[in-house]
C-alpha cells in the first residue's frame, strides 16, 4: 500500500499529553511536585538542594543506592516536601509528577564498567520506564545525556550536530551506545507521543560531594594528592579535558528544563586542560608535595574533549562562572573534610 498524506501526517509532532488537572487549579496553590532519578548521586544532589531551596516544589528522589548515598541528601530527608525511594529505574514507577530530571545512571567510567550489562538495562530500559510514567502523567522529561555520545571526536570543540565516533563494540559502549539510545527514545517519545523533552550533553562535571573512590580524574588526583598518593596520570597524559562546576552544571540543567527547546544542547566549561595540566594545578592549588606518575590508561579513552557551548550561550542565556582554578580549592575543601585530613 502507498503512502498517504494522512500517513505522512502522522509522522508530525504530537501535541502533549494533558498536565495533571492540578496545574490548573484555581483553590490550591499547588507546588510543583519533581522526580529526580539518580538524585542521591553527585550532581543529582546538588540539582535536588537548589530545587528544594526555592520552596516551590515537592521533590521526589528515585535512586538505587549505586554509585551515591542517601548522606548526599541528609538535610532534606524528613522535610515535608521531599521524599526518598530505594527504586531501581530498571523498574516501572508510579508516582504523580510535573517534571522529571532523569540523571539515573553510573557515571564514573569504574562504576558503569563494572556491570556492563546493567549499565545498559539502567540507559535503556530506565530510559523507557520514565517516558512511560512522562506519557501517562503528562511530565516534561529531561534526560542527562553526555559528551561520550561524541566517542573520540573527530571534530574539535565538538557541536551538538556532530553525530559522533563511538565503538560500538568497545569496553565504554554500555554507557555511551546506552545513552545515545536513551537520546534517540527520547526523540522517538516526543514525535510519537508529544512528550516534552529535554536533552542535556553533559560534559566533565566535578565538585564537592563526588564520590571520594568515584575513579574519575579530577575527584582522583584530589583525593590522591591528599592522601600524599602519586597522582595517576593515565598515559600519555596530554589527552584533554573541560570540566564544568557542579554549580554551574545544575543551573544549566534548571535553565534547560524552563526552556522551550528539546535539545540536545551541550552544557560543559569550554576551558581546555591536559591530564598533566591538571596534575599540575591540582599542586599547585591544593597540595604543593603532591607529585604524579604515569600509568596505563583504558581502552577507547577519548582523546581530546570540549564543548561548543554557542547553543547553551545564546538560547538558555547560560554560560559557566567557576573557572578550574577556583572550583578545584571548593572541591578539595570537601575532600579535606571528609577524608579527614586537617587543611596545611
Ligand atoms: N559528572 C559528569 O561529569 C557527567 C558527565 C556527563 C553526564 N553525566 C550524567 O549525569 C548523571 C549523574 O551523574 P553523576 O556524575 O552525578 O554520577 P553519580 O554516579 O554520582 O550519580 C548517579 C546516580 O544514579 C544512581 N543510579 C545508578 N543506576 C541506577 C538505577 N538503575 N536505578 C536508580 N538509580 C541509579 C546512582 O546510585 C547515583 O546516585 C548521569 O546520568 C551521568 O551519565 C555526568
Ligand atoms: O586516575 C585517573 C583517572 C582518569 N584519568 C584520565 O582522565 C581523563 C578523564 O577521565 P574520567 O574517568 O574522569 O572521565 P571521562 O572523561 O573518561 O568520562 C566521563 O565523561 C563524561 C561523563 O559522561 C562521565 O562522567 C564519564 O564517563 C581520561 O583521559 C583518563 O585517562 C587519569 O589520567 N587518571
Amino acid at each position: 500500500m502507498g503512502h498517504t498524506a494522512n500517513e505522512d501526517d502522522s509522522l508530525a509532532v504530537k501535541a502533549p499529553p494533558l498536565p495533571s488537572p492540578l496545574r490548573h487549579s484555581k483553590f490550591t496553590t499547588q507546588k510543583m511536585r519533581i522526580l529526580v532519578t539518580g538524585g542521591a548521586g553527585f550532581i543529582g544532589s546538588h540539582l535536588v538542594d537548589r530545587l528544594m531551596e526555592t520552596g516551590a516544589n515537592e521533590v521526589i528522589v528515585a535512586d538505587n543506592f549505586f554509585s551515591g548515598t542517601k548522606d548526599n541528601l541528609r538535610r532534606w530527608i524528613g522535610h515535608p516536601n521531599f521524599e526518598l525511594i530505594r527504586h531501581d529505574v530498571t523498574e516501572p514507577l508510579l508516582v504523580e509528577v510535573d517534571q522529571i530530571y532523569h540523571l539515573a545512571c553510573p557515571a564514573s567510567p569504574i562504576f558503569y564498567k563494572y556491570n556492563p550489562v546493567k549499565t545498559i538495562k539502567t540507559n535503556v530500559m530506565g530510559t523507557l520506564n520514565m517516558l512511560g510514567l512522562a506519557k501517562r502523567v503528562g511530565a516534561r522529561i529531561l534526560l542527562t545525556s553526555t559528551s561520550e555520545v561524541y566517542g573520540d571526536p573527530l571534530e574539535h570543540p565538538q557541536k551538538e550536530e556532530y553525530w559522533g565516533n563511538v565503538n560500538p563494540i568497545g569496553v565504554r559502549s554500555c554507557y555511551d551506545e546506552g545513552k545515545r539510545v536513551a537520546e534517540t527514545l527520547m526523540f522517538d517519545y516526543h514525535r510519537q507521543h508529544g512528550i516534552e523533552i529535554r536533552i542535556a550533553r553533559i560534559f566533565n562535571t566535578y565538585g564537592p560531594r563526588m564520590n571520594i573512590d568515584d575513579g574519575r580524574v579530577v575527584s582522583n588526583f584530589i583525593a590522591q594528592a591528599l592522601r600524599g598518593e602519586q597522582m595517576t596520570v593515565q598515559a600519555p597524559g596530554t589527552q584533554t579535558r573541560s570540566f564544568c562546576y557542579v554549580s554551574d552544571m545544575v543551573e544549566g540543567l534548571i535553565r534547560l528544563m524552563g526552556s522551550d527547546v528539546t535539545g540536545p544542547i551541550n552544557l560543559g566549561n569550554p576551558g581546555e586542560f591536559t591530564m598533566l595540566e591538571l596534575a599540575e594545578a591540582v599542586k599547585e592549588l591544593i597540595e604543593p608535595s603532591a607529585s604524579w606518575k604515569l600509568v596505563e590508561n583504558t581502552p577507547d579513552d577519548p582523546r581530546k574533549r570540549k564543548p561548543d557551548i554557542t547553543k547553551a550561550e545564546s538560547i538558555l542565556k547560560w554560560e559557566p562562572k567557576v573557572s578550574l582554578r577556583d572550583g578545584l580549592p571548593l572541591m578539595a575543601a570537601d575532600f579535606f573534610e571528609r577524608l579527614g585530613v586537617s587543611k596545611k
